[in-house]
């Protein structure tokens, strides 16, 4: 059901934005009027588990949506760095991006800092899952090891991380150590 003047959220590190992502953003457009995907991790690239920029990832989101035919007048796309005080994440999120009345996610660490910091906020959860195939890890093991992740993202994805040269630039992370970076 669609509820007027709603905008719905959704976070992710999206290293790299993929179909299971895009099956989420669909499905906060089927249930709200505007979206609000928010590049988590902003400040982080060049690393094995973050290997693409925030600008990359603005491209791949932006063009996977615009392929599939959504109305990008309809959503923002908005880069944000990590706040050091989880604590205040809600409240620092706030201050990033539009007003947003639901926020979409299947992260049970997200669900706990919303429930502490702000139990009004509405939170739903993704329909589509498929974890198993349909998550970044799986995706950048793929992409490592010469397997099948194309068939796991939009082709826009494809596309900007061919681009980018991104498989490269992914073997010379994995061979590095000068990559201690965590989220
Ligand atoms: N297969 C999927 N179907 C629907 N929603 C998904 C799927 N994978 C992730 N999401 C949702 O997208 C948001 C961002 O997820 P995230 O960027 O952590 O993806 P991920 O693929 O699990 O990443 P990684 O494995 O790199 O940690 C979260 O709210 C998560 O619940
Ligand atoms: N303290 C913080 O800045 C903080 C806390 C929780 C989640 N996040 C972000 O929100 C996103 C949540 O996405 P996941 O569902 O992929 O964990 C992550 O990209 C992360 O960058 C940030």
């Amino acid at each position: 059901m669609t509820t007027t003047s709603s905008r719905g959220l959704m976070a992710g590190r999206f290293q790299p934005f993929h179909s299971g992502h895009l099956a989420l953003a669909k499905q906060i457009l089927e249930e709200c009027d505007e979206l609000v995907v928010v590049i988590g991790s902003a400040q982080f690239n060049f690393i094995d588990k973050d290997p693409f920029t925030a600008g990359e990832r603005v491209l791949m989101i932006h063009e996977a949506l615009k392929e599939t035919g959504i109305d990008l007048a309809k959503c923002y796309v908005i880069p944000v760095p990590n706040d050091e005080n989880n604590a205040r994440w809600i409240a620092y999120l706030r201050s990033m991006v539009p007003s947003f009345d639901v926020l979409y996610s299947g992260n049970d660490f997200v669900k706990h800092l919303v429930l502490s910091q702000d139990p009004r906020l509405a939170v739903k959860s993704p329909k589509f899952a498929k974890k198993e195939e349909y998550n970044g890890t799986n995706i950048r093991r793929l992409m490592l090891a010469g397997g099948q992740w194309k068939r796991l993202v939009p082709p826009a994805v494809a596309r900007v991380i061919e681009q980018v040269n991104g498989i490269e630039r992914m073997r010379v992370l994995a061979g590095s150590d000068s990559n201690p970076q965590r989220w």
